[in-house]
């Protein structure tokens, strides 16, 4: 696809669509609780139709409508046996929350999924689901998908400390823990605090959890019951926007219905570390949601590292495109989990970037960038990861030529349908 390039100046106002990982959670509590469940504004994309074609399948009834879908739940014991395998396409997300649940269930599973995510280490979940009493088998060491899940309904408690930092992990235990019996409590510790929305819809559900700090305690043997949801725009999806109207000359863009959850914000916190602002309207506490306006700045370099990197770690390749026009230089460290996304994201970022005339170093666990570069168009593909083709758009709009090509662009579908219909609008 032939991409915008040479942009005079983005003006306008976006609906960011739905968070992604709120999307995720709001079917999958739906389905395990009791009741009818109305999720508004749920995000579209390919990973949450997975999701959502995953419980489909295990006999839950979904409606969907416009604006609307209602999930009507029967509890953990409603889910029934899958007549195939689970097709999970390319959603992580997808793939280790399901497996959480699935654990405790009296079936074998089978989960697979598309080239990427037969890539992606699913060991992280699949050695503390079988501490717990679930058989699963995945392929090499790693537990590479397709996986087959053997649940049982004697899951039993554990405690267990997270080697990495993920909130994939500690949703996919929290699912099982929910499952095991009525006096048993799961003690979980986190090795840095991440995004926290399965503990938060946990509760809204009905459910006990217990969280201080980085540790938490999940009684077993809980029932949940049907809740409406309204999910918040994605703070991950509205990173393009906000990296573009900071870099894109004479611009001002307006981002309404932002999540603004503080594990999530990191992003937030970036840019003003780097001199800018965002100014943050309409502030909703309950719904945990802003309208953020940002305009067109001046940047200087900064280090991002430690417990930020799990507030921003989809923000990465944005950030990085943000870093090559920001003034010195620019240290990402302890994001060695970027090499276990959709794609190696330190190197596709760092091929991808440096191809367009920008200064950037690999390093094992992160990049250092060099700015402020001017950028040059050259042909670029996704590498079958959205959030790199979303990065490629954003950067295309520096270049001064006029062609300027991303191949592979549908992947982008998986997280942001609308994508280019919102850019476009910006467009004067
Ligand atoms: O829990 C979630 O919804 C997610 C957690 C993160 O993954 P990890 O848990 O692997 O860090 C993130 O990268 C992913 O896009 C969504
Ligand atoms: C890593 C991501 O998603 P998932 O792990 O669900 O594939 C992402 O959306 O950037």
């Amino acid at each position: 696809m032939k991409l915008q390039t040479n942009a005079k100046g983005l003006r306008g106002t976006i609906k960011v669509p739905g968070d992604k990982s709120i999307s995720h959670r709001s079917i999958m509590f739906g389905a395990i609780a009791h009741g009818k469940t109305e999720v508004f504004d749920i995000l579209r994309g390919e990973d949450v139709i997975s999701t959502m074609n995953a419980f489909r399948a295990m006999g839950v009834e979904i409606l969907d409508e416009e604006g609307k879908i209602t999930i009507l739940g029967k509890g953990f014991e409603g889910l029934k046996a899958p007549k195939t395998p689970l097709d999970m396409g390319n959603s992580g997300t997808t793939t280790r929350l399901i497996s959480g649940i699935l654990a405790g269930l009296p079936f074998e599973t089978t989960l697979f999924g598309d080239d990427s995510l037969s890539k992606r280490p699913m060991d992280r979940i699949a050695q503390p689901l079988r501490m717990m009493g679930a058989e699963i088998s995945g392929q090499t060491k790693r537990d590479l998908p397709p996986i087959q899940i053997k649940g049982t309904q004697n899951l039993h408690e554990m405690d267990y400390e997270l080697p990495v930092a993920s909130a994939q992990v500690k949703s996919a235990l929290i699912f099982a823990a929910l499952q095991t019996d009525k006096k048993a409590v799961t003690r979980i510790i986190e090795k840095e605090k991440t995004r926290d929305h399965t503990e938060d819809m946990l509760v809204q559900f009905g459910g006990e959890i217990a969280v201080s700090g980085k540790n938490i305690l999940v009684p077993g043997g809980q029932r949940l019951t049907g809740q409406k949801v309204v999910v918040p725009g994605d703070i991950s999806s509205a990173a393009f926007f906000l990296v573009a109207g900071l870099i894109v000359p004479n611009s001002e863009i307006e981002l309404r219905n932002v999540g603004i959850n503080e594990t999530r914000t990191g992003i937030l916190d970036v840019i003003e570390k780097m001199g800018a602002q965002v100014i943050r309207l309409q502030e909703d506490r309950i719904n945990k949601s802003a309208t953020l306006v940002v305009r067109t700045s001046e940047l200087h370099g900064c280090e991002i590292s430690g417990e930020m990197i799990p507030r921003l770690i989809d923000e990465l390749p944005i950030i990085a495109l943000l870093a090559t026009q920001a003034k010195g230089e620019t240290i990402i460290s302890n994001a060695e989990e970027l090499r276990v996304k959709e794609t190696d994201r330190i190197a596709v970022v760092t091929e991808l970037l440096s191809k367009m005339g920008a200064e950037i170093t690999p390093t094992s666990d992160g990049m250092i960038i060099r700015g402020k570069t001017p950028l040059h168009a050259t042909d670029v593909n996704t590498f079958g990861d959205h959030r790199i083709g979303m990065m490629a758009a954003i950067a295309a709009l520096l270049v001064p030529e006029e062609e300027m090509n991303l191949a592979r662009f549908e992947s982008i579908w998986t997280s942001y349908p609308d994508f280019f219909s919102d850019l476009e609008s910006l467009m004067p």
